[in-house]
């Protein structure tokens, strides 16, 4: 299914919406939780567990034109992150592919959505190289993602990735997160390797850092809000994200005073985390958020 796609049968409580600016939209309605996914990107844009607050920030500036890469949800970044491929888009090809429906199941708890980049695409996007690559969406009173790439040839290929998530906060004065105690990171502003510093991160100004070689959970809290629980498989990266106020008045698709209400805490292959996969070697990169 694509912006202009026939529309297959789906289970009850799930349809595809279309829209005002023809953009297709999956719509899941289960007693447990209410989400959509945009179809061009796999994009998760929200994650509503029924009586609770979207688990997700969506930029309330961003139309969601068709083709266009969302500001906010989970972008998928991939095959690389940010600007690992010199002259290349940032953040890869997925996020604006258009993904095909494999499968809806809804389950008692839960909806589970998989979806592809059907090789075709894939192959006009990345006539070099030979992947194959599709994501599951777990979506009930928590959600999780997990997104498989599989090296289809016969050398082996580098892979840098991201499940960009932009995470809600009151305000981000406020906002603390806890688990990166002594954990070293990438500062991305300013190209240094720096040692971890003690207690919860605060933000006070753009922040653009790589964690690395922590795997373990991590927790977002902000005053009058209830705390979220971050965890990741599959890497031992976490991006740390938020645009500062100078930073967010370029941005495409941004409030100004957007870098008060969100954090981006992405579970990521980037920096020191990288991964070469051999021939027919397949890797699985997850995260969830929950309350
Ligand atoms: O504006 P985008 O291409 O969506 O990227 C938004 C941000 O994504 C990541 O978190 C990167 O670490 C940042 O350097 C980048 O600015």
């Amino acid at each position: 299914m694509t912006d202009s796609a026939a529309t297959p049968p789906l289970p009850n409580g799930i349809t595809y919406d279309t829209n005002a600016h023809g953009r297709v939209i999956l719509t899941i309605e289960h007693p447990n939780v209410s989400a959509r996914i945009a179809m061009t990107g796999a994009h998760l844009v929200s994650c509503r567990p029924s009586g609770e607050d979207d688990l997700l920030w969506m930029s309330p500036v961003d139309e969601q034109k068709p083709g266009t890469a969302l500001r906010g949800g989970i972008p998928i970044c991939w095959p690389w992150f940010g600007n690992d491929r010199m002259g290349a888009p940032a953040h890869g090809v997925a996020r604006t592919a258009d993904w095909q429906l494999d499968s809806v199941t809804v389950e008692h708890q839960q909806v589970r959505v998989q979806m592809s980049i059907p090789p075709e695409t894939l192959n006009s996007l990345l006539p070099e190289e030979r992947w194959a690559v599709s994501v599951e969406f777990v979506l009930g009173r928590s959600l999780a993602v997990h997104l498989t790439t599989r090296n289809i040839g016969n050398e082996p290929q580098l892979l840098s990735q991201a499940l960009h998530t932009y995470l809600p906060v009151s305000d981000i004065a406020s906002a603390e997160i806890h688990g990166l105690t002594s954990v070293r990171y990438l500062d991305k502003l300013t190209d240094e390797d720096r040692p971890g510093q003690p207690g919860p991160l605060t933000i006070t100004q753009e922040v653009d850092r790589i964690y690395y070689q922590y795997a373990g959970p991590v927790r977002l809290s902000s005053a009058g809000k209830k705390d979220l629980a971050i965890t990741r498989n599959g890497c031992s990266a976490l991006v740390v994200w938020n645009p500062g106020p100078e930073k967010s008045t370029t941005l495409s698709q941004f409030p100004a005073n957007g870098y008060q209400h969100m954090v981006c805490l992405e579970a990521a292959n980037a920096g020191p985390d990288k991964r070469l996969l051999a021939p027919w070697e397949s890797h699985t990169i997850s995260t969830t958020v929950g309350y």
